[in-house]
């Protein structure tokens, strides 16, 4: 996968570069591409903004100078151009899933009040645009947001995740939110492990960790419960 990435901050996506994302790109299983919007103006000041139509607060971005960019990192090849931003479709992990498995992603990341409708508007006709957002609050702008997907999307490419047994038991994954973990020590002031953890009966670990996700997930989300499809809960489940 080739992912690139268009921001006036470019500084903003250097911690793409660290830990697992960092050497998921050492190894080649993803390459990244971060670009300057500023290299694509040519006035003095390097203007990437100017005041909406129509009045209102703050200053819009200039669609001139995104479709300049857009169009040389774009360049022919088929790619999914994502543009984060408060108005968009919610970023879930089955968005991530999906776009786990493309070839290409652009992400143009807005400041300001956004970027002019046109530029949305005119890369629709070129390939799939979707506008995303990563949760119910407002950023100062799309970088943030693009740190967050690049890493839920990334993490499941094959061979990322030391153990990819990992990424089809977080949480979300079967449609629940993961139980709680523990390690050593067994009883750390005055908290002890569940016994069932470290009784070595498989069936009854699982069954455990099956309901404390449940548990979980009724009290912090009924939402994703009740999205489950119907075959999603066996017997066992409902009798929770
Ligand atoms: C101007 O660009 C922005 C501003 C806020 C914002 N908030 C997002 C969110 O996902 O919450 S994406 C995004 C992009």
């Amino acid at each position: 996968m080739r992912i690139d990435v268009v921001t006036i901050f470019p500084g903003y996506l250097a911690p793409l570069r660290e830990a697992l994302l960092g050497r998921a790109i050492e190894a080649g299983l993803v390459e990244l591409g971060v670009h300057d919007l500023r290299d694509w103006t040519h006035d003095v000041h390097q203007a990437v903004d100017d005041s909406p139509y129509g009045g209102g607060p703050g200053m819009v971005m200039r669609p001139q100078v995104w479709g300049e960019a857009l169009d040389a990192v774009l360049g022919e090849e088929p790619a999914r151009l994502v543009v984060p931003t408060p108005a968009g479709r919610p970023f879930t992990q089955a968005t991530a899933q999906a776009w786990a498995a493309e070839e290409r992603l652009v992400f143009a990341c807005g400041r300001y009040e956004g970027i002019d409708q046109r530029v949305v508007d005119a890369y629709a006709d070129r390939g799939p645009v979707d506008e995303v957002s990563i949760g119910d609050y407002v950023l100062v702008g799309g970088e943030v947001a693009v740190l967050v997907m690049v890493e839920a999307v990334v993490r499941l490419l094959p061979g990322v995740l030391g153990n990819p047994v990992s990424a089809q038991e977080d949480s979300f994954s079967d449609g629940l939110l993961e139980g709680p973990a523990y390690t050593r020590p067994v009883s750390w002031r005055g908290l002890d492990v569940p016994d069932v953890l470290r009784s070595g009966n498989h069936a009854a670990i699982a069954r455990w960790r099956r309901d404390r996700a449940l548990e979980r997930t009724a009290a912090r989300r009924p939402d994703l419960l009740d999205a489950l499809p119907p075959d999603a809960l066996d017997r066992a489940d409902r009798a929770f």
